[in-house]
C-alpha cells in the first residue's frame, strides 16, 4: 500500500505568489485567461491574489470565481480580521489565511512570540467560519519554525476548524530528506489536509515537493514555470509530472495542456521560458548527439523516458557538432536523399563545420545545400 496519496490536489498560486515576481504584473484580461488556461488543464485550486491589496484585487478574483466552473478559486489574506473581511467581499467560499510561524518572523513582524500566534490562528479560524468561509492557514517560513510548535500550530487550527495547514519553505531553505521528515511528523499529529509550498532558492522546490508528498503532503502549491518571490516557487508542469513519473501520483492536470498553459503565463509575465526548462522549453524534446539519435532511432526508450506526446510535444532530432552518420542518413532520407559511405562522411564533416562556425543546428534546408555541394567535390575529384 502507498504511503502517500495516489491523488494529489494542485493549488496553482500563479496569480498569487507569481504575481509578486519581481516586476510582473497581470491585467485583469491577462489573469481571467491564466485562470481559464489552469482550469482547461485541470488544475483543482487557483490561489487567486491578495484581496488587502484593494478593489482591484478584490474585483478581479471576485471575476475569476464567476468565470470558474471546475477550479476552485482561493483568495490570500494575512491572519487578520480586515482581511478576511476583504477576502469575504470577493464573494468565494474559501480563504487562505497566513501567518508567521518562525521566531524570527513573529518577533519582526508582531514583536510578539507563539502564543500570541496561536491566539491568532484560533481567532481568526473562528471569525472566518463566522462568515461561512472555509478556512486553510499558511504557516510563513514554517521551515526554519520549531517542529514541536508547528505540531501545536496543526493542533490548533484543527481544533479551532480550519481544514487545512500550508507548511511554507519560504526562504527556500529544505532539502528533500527533510521535508519528508517533516511531513511524516505533522501527518501524525494531525487529520487536516497539509500542504507544501515551496521556494526554489536553492534548486530544490521540486524535489522538496515531491518529498513532502512522499511525507504524507495531501495539497502541493506550485506556480506555472516556477515564477515566485526572487528565485521563484516549484513549477506546476514539473511537479505534477514528477508526481506521475516518480511517485505514480496522479493530479487531474492534462499534460497536453501545459505548453499552451506556460505560453499564456510568460506572455502576460513578459518572461522567455529557457530553451531547457523541463516539460515546456523548446529544446527538451530535442536530440543533437550521434549516440543518443542512433539509440533513439532504434527504439525511443533508449534516450527518452518522456513520451513527448504526452505533454502535447514532437520529439525532434537536429544535426549539429555533436551528430554521427545514423543521424545523418536519417535525416538525408527525410528529404528523399541517399549517400553512400564515403560522400556520407563528407556530408557529416561539412555538418559539423558548419553547426561550428554559425553555432546553431543545421537545418534541412542547409543539409541539402551541403549535400549538392558533396556531390560536386565528388565530381571534381
Ligand atoms: C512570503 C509571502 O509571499 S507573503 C505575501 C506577500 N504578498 C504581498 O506582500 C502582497 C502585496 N502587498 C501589499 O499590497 C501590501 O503589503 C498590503 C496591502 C498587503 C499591506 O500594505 P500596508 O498596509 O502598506 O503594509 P506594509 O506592506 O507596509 O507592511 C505589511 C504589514 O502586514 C503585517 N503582516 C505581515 N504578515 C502578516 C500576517 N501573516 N498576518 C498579519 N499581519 C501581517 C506586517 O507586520 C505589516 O504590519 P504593519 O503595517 O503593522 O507594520
Ligand atoms: O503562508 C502562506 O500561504 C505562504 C506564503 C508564501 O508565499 C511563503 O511563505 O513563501
Amino acid at each position: 500500500m502507498l504511503a502517500y496519496q495516489p491523488r494529489v490536489i494542485v493549488n496553482d498560486s500563479t496569480l498569487r505568489d507569481g504575481e509578486q515576481s519581481p516586476g510582473v504584473a497581470f491585467s485583469l484580461d491577462e489573469k481571467l485567461a491564466i485562470a481559464a488556461a489552469l482550469e482547461a488543464a485541470g488544475v483543482d485550486e487557483i490561489e487567486a491574489g491578495t484581496p488587502a491589496m484593494g478593489v482591484e484585487d478584490i474585483e478581479a478574483i471576485s471575476a475569476m470565481s464567476q468565470q470558474a466552473r471546475t477550479s476552485q478559486i482561493i483568495p490570500w489574506c494575512r491572519a487578520t480580521r480586515d482581511d478576511v473581511d476583504a477576502a469575504a467581499r470577493t464573494g468565494v467560499e474559501r480563504v487562505h489565511l497566513s501567518v508567521p510561524v518562525s521566531d524570527r518572523q513573529i518577533r519582526a513582524k508582531f514583536g510578539t512570540g507563539r502564543a500570541d500566534v496561536l491566539a491568532r490562528i484560533e481567532e481568526v479560524v473562528g471569525y472566518a467560519l463566522d462568515r461561512g468561509l472555509r478556512v486553510s492557514i499558511g504557516g510563513e517560513d514554517a521551515s526554519r519554525a520549531d517542529l514541536d510548535f508547528l505540531k501545536r500550530v496543526v493542533v490548533t487550527i484543527e481544533e479551532a476548524g480550519g481544514q487545512r495547514f500550508r507548511f511554507a519553505d519560504t526562504l527556500g531553505v529544505l532539502d528533500p530528506f527533510g521535508t519528508c521528515d517533516l511531513f511524516r511528523e505533522l501527518a501524525r499529529e494531525t487529520d487536516i489536509e497539509l500542504e507544501f509550498h515551496g521556494h526554489d532558492d536553492l534548486g530544490l522546490a521540486t524535489a522538496n515537493t515531491l518529498a513532502a508528498v512522499r511525507g504524507g503532503a495531501t495539497h502541493v502549491s506550485v506556480c506555472v514555470l516556477g515564477l515566485g518571490e526572487r528565485a521563484g516557487n516549484a513549477p506546476l508542469e514539473e511537479v505534477v509530472a514528477g508526481l506521475g513519473e516518480t511517485l505514480g501520483c496522479s493530479t487531474g492536470v492534462d499534460f497536453t495542456q501545459l505548453p499552451q498553459l506556460a505560453d499564456i503565463v510568460a506572455r502576460a509575465a513578459c518572461r522567455t521560458i529557457p530553451e531547457n526548462k523541463p516539460i515546456v522549453g523548446s529544446m527538451v524534446f530535442t536530440h543533437e548527439s550521434g549516440i543518443h539519435v542512433s539509440g533513439l532511432l532504434r527504439d525511443a526508450g533508449t534516450y527518452e523516458a518522456l513520451d513527448p506526446a504526452r505533454f502535447g510535444r514532437e520529439r525532434r532530432i537536429l544535426l549539429g557538432r555533436h551528430s554521427g552518420r545514423a543521424a545523418v542518413t536519417s535525416s538525408l532520407r527525410s528529404i528523399g536523399l541517399e549517400a553512400d559511405q564515403q560522400r556520407l562522411e563528407r556530408i557529416l564533416a561539412d555538418v559539423r563545420a558548419r553547426a561550428l562556425s554559425t553555432k546553431q543546428p543545421v537545418e534541412l534546408a542547409d543539409l541539402a545545400l551541403i549535400y549538392c555541394r558533396s556531390g560536386m567535390t565528388e565530381g571534381a575529384v
